[in-house]
């Protein structure tokens, strides 16, 4: 799987903002200002392709926790939209904040949310592994979708019930047949994509972000549940609740932030 052997020991804690990235001038995330995003009518629908039997672990990376799928052949796919090759899912993960106030990365016209899910897929007609991936331009795409406090999500509740398992930094549990296409939107057709990078250490800028414009909705419940999660490993004395594991806005940079809807 893609990210169990990005490992980020070698980083400093990632909310001390490593100071500018060398050469950063497509940093993530940003905000989406929506009168100066620009329709594109080459925009493709996004066609993902996702096999629920792919799906392998959930585990705690002392930054968020990530569910990973086998990403040793195409089987749970990404095409269409803004990208031009094939890319194939390697695991999603969220960002959340310490209340309901915020906790999302991007936001749209300075909106926050109170948390954001990242399904990460790696360019796989231009490369065999996602760690080589992840150093190129083309690497990876991201969705975004935003996270709004309301009714109960169905399909997220085998997610929640599995993150007491994983409460500390370093664990891990079996987590399998879950179809990640349960948590994007309605409507995938409506997005904004840009040019951007990961949003923690390596900070590499290799992502074609895909931000849905339509939100999920979770339970103030659900979402209480990602907060006691711990960045913290088992051994460690002080415990630290997992929360605020956002990046702060990056500048845009004269970059052009492209909308599939006018
Ligand atoms: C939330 O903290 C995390 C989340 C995931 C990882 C795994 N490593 S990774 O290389 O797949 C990614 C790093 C950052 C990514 S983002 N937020 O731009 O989609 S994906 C490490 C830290
Ligand atoms: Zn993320």
């Amino acid at each position: 799987a893609c990210s169990s052997k990005y490992v980020l020991s070698q980083v400093h804690p990632m909310w001390q903002e490593p100071l500018a990235v060398p050469g950063g001038d497509r940093q993530s995330p940003i905000d989406i200002v929506v009168r100066k995003s620009v329709f594109d009518p080459r925009l493709k629908p996004l066609t993902p392709q996702y096999d629920p039997r792919t799906c392998q672990q959930i585990w705690n990376n002392g930054y968020s926790f990530l569910v990973e799928y086998d990403d040793t052949t195409d089987k749970s796919t990404l095409k269409g939209g803004p990208l031009e090759d094939q890319f194939r899912l390697c695991q999603f993960h969220f960002h959340w904040g310490e209340n309901n106030s915020w906790g999302s990365e991007h936001t749209v016209d300075r909106r926050l949310y109170p948390a954001e899910l990242h399904l990460v897929h790696w360019n796989s007609d231009k490369y065999s592994l996602f760690e080589e991936a992840v150093m190129e331009e083309n690497g990876l795409a991201v969705i975004g979708v935003f996270l709004k406090i309301g009714k109960r999500h169905e399909g997220l509740q085998k997610l929640v019930d599995a993150l007491p398992a994983i409460r500390h930094k370093g664990s891990a549990v079996e987590f399998t047949k879950f179809d990640p296409a349960c948590l994007l939107p309605k409507n995938i057709d409506d997005y904004w994509t840009y040019a951007g990078s990961l949003t923690t250490p390596p900070l590499t800028e290799a992502v074609t972000w895909i931000v849905m414009k339509q939100h999920i909705e979770v339970s103030h419940d659900q979402l209480a549940v990602f907060r006691s999660l711990l960045f913290t490993s088992a051994e460690e004395e002080v415990q630290k609740s997992m929360v605020n594991n956002f990046r702060v806005q990056q500048p845009l940079k004269g970059r052009t932030v492209r909308s599939s809807f006018t």
